[in-house]
Order: C-alpha cells, then structure tokens, then sequence
C-alpha cells in the first residue's frame, strides 16, 4: 500500500442525511460550537481538501478562524492556515475562488492528465498544481504525492462526491459526523456521501468511537474499519 497521511472526514449533515439543498446551496447545518470544533480540526491539520464541487458551490476559504490558533500555529512555526488543496481534475478552480485569495498558506489544485494545460498554467501563478490519473484525479496516488510533501494529517471537507471517492478507495482513517435540527429533503440533494454506493458485500462498516450532544445536533466520531 502507498503511503499516505492520517485521514479524516469532517461533515455536518441534516437529521435526514442531506449536506446541502437540491439547488446545492449550501444550509447552516452546524452550531457555534461545531463551527468552533471543526476550526479546531482544521488548526490541527498539515491540510485541508475539498472537491471542485464545493469550491464551484459555496466558495469556501478553508482558512483558521480563531486568532489564538492562527497564534499558536505561528509560535509553531507553522503557517497561519494548513495547506488548502482542491481536488480537480480539469483545472476548473476560478482564480479568484477565496481557496486561493484569502489568507497565507500554501494553496494545491490537485488535476488530473485531462487538465487544460492552459489552465494549469494560470493556476501555477497561485498554487503549486500536482498532477495525478489520466481522467480524474488518482486519490489514492495523489495520497501518496501529499504524504512525500509532508503532509501527515489530512482533513477532508467534503462535498459529496469526493467524501465517496476517498472512502470507496479505503483511505478514510476517521469520520466525524454532526447531525443537525433539520431536515432538508430532496432526492437529488447531495447527502455526506453520494457516489456510485457500495455493492452489497462491500458496505463500508464503522466502529463509534464516541457521541455528544452539541449545538443543537449530535456529533459522531467514527473510526472506518478496514475490509474483512
Ligand atoms: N455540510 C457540509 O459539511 C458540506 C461540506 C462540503 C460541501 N458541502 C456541499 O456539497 C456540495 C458539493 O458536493 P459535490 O458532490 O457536488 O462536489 P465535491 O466537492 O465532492 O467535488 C466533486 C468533484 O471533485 C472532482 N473529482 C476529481 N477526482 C475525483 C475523484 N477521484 N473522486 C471524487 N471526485 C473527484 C470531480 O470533478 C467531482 O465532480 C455543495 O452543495 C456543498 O454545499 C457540504
Ligand atoms: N461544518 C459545516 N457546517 C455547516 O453547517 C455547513 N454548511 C458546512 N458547509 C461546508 C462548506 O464547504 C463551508 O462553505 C465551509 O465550511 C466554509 O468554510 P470557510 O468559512 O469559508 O472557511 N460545513
């Protein structure tokens, strides 16, 4: 197996399993407190990766919030903000997309062989762009890069399609799951994983490594059982 960093999902969803609307606008699933707890996971993380889907959707900045942790991550030695890595494989990530813009820290665009090489071009000027797969990006090869590059500890935000891609490849180590006062429904609305979905025999099992009320939901912290 290659080499990778410690991996985990950080995901907040509605009492009915959807992390977004069906227009894929983006709800305040989380509370105060699970917005502090995931700017925490972030502060502790080497990076931070999201899909082209939510960069296109909500425009994220993936950046520290809390000055004490920027704080202690610069006595460190470290940068304000973890690595922000974009996972995408045409090179689709608008250059002025606040991923890019706002805050210090290093900035990766994860593309694929298909990218434009018009638009790696222009992404170089703001991020250092890694190539891997032909089609789409190669996660489990792209893994490996990040882990060669320094990275130990990887957070994952999500969307649905990605949080798919690295658990159907196995290289998910832990998933926090916070579940809101809300029920968003929609068939079409994106759910924490969407994807193909598993074949029977290969449903993902989980152990629950622990679960507290928080906010005005339930935080689940889960740690992915490898195949029997
Ligand atoms: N509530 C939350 O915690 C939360 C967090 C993040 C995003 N979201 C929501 O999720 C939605 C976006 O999710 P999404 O599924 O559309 O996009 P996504 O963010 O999961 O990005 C998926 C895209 O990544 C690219 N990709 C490249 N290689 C891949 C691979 N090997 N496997 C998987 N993807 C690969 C593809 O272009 C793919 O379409 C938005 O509505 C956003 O608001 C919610
Ligand atoms: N944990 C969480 N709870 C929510 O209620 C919610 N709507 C999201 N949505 C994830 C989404 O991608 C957000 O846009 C980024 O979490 C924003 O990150 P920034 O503030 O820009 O750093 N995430």
């Amino acid at each position: 197996m290659t080499e990778r960093p410690f991996v985990f999902i950080n995901s907040a969803m509605s009492a009915d399993g959807k992390i977004s609307t069906k227009e894929r606008k983006q709800v305040r699933i989380s509370g105060r407190k699970d917005f502090d707890r995931m700017d925490s996971l972030r502060a502790s993380s080497d990076a931070i990766m999201v899909g082209i889907g939510t960069v296109l959707a909500d425009d994220p900045s993936l950046t520290v919030k809390s000055q004490g942790r920027k704080l202690e991550r610069k006595q460190a030695g470290l940068e304000e903000n973890p690595a922000r890595i974009v996972v995408d494989s045409k090179a689709r990530t608008p250059l002025d997309a606040d991923i890019l813009i706002k805050g210090e820290g290093m900035r990766i665009v994860l593309v694929s062989r298909s990218a434009p090489a018009d638009r790696i071009e222009k992404l170089r000027e703001k991020a250092t762009v890694v190539c891997a797969g032909d089609d789409e990006v190669d996660l489990a090869a792209a893994m490996g890069k990040l882990k060669a590059m320094g990275m130990k500890r990887l957070m994952v935000e999500g969307g649905a399609t990605l949080n798919w891609g690295m658990l159907s490849a196995g290289l998910v180590d832990e998933i926090y799951t916070f579940i809101g006062n809300l029920v968003i429904g929609g068939r079409t609305a994106p759910t924490f994983v969407d994807g193909d979905g598993f074949p029977e025999k290969e449903i993902l099992k989980l152990d629950l490594l622990g679960a507290e009320r928080m906010d005005e939901g339930i935080l689940c912290r889960w740690k992915v059982l490898p195949e029997p």
